[in-house]
């Protein structure tokens, strides 16, 4: 978790920087209309209010996406107007702490919003952890999973 500190930003760009040398890691508890808005997550993240913005380069995606155009393109309208922090939800992040104490982030789900932030060079993404392990990442990879994580 130190290591993504040093990267982590505000939580929205509404929000001035906080000087260097502050905790940097940004959460947020959802609002009201966050609320609303996490119907759009999935079952894993339900119970998860705290939202974080993950540096977009520590996040594994071993899956490749199977993209529709139109959706990245008009996503990334929606995100880069951002009239309403809302409209986009955040999406779901697998967060395994290795054997070793090390932190692997890995995202399956969030196809589009994961391609359009790429597209639109963000640093960091909104994001729900969800605590998970190597059963649940063998869930999604199958025997491409990997065995141990430091
Ligand atoms: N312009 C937009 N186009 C599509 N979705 C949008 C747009 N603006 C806001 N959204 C919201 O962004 C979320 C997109 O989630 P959705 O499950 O459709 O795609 P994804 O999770 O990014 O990709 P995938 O489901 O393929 O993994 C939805 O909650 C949707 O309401």
């Amino acid at each position: 978790m130190n290591f993504i500190k040093q990267f982590a930003l505000q939580p929205s760009r509404r929000i001035a920087a906080p000087p260097s040398g502050q905790k940097l890691w940004a959460t947020q508890k959802l609002g009201n209309s966050k609320r609303m808005a996490s119907l759009d997550n999935s079952v894993h993240s339900a119970g998860i209010e705290e939202v974080h913005n993950v540096p977009m380069s520590v996040i594994k995606r071993p899956i490749p996406s199977v993209l529709d155009e139109m959706k990245v393109q008009s996503l990334m309208a929606t995100i880069d107007a951002e009239t309403n922090a809302d409209d986009v939800p955040p999406v779901d992040i697998l967060w395994i702490t290795g054997s070793e104490g090390g932190n692997y982030y890995f995202s399956f789900g969030g196809c589009h919003r994961f391609e359009a932030h790429k597209r639109l060079n963000r640093e960091t993404i909104k994001a729900k952890l969800v605590r998970s392990t190597l059963g649940d990442l063998y869930h999604y990879m199958g025997s491409s999973a990997p065995k141990y994580l430091a």
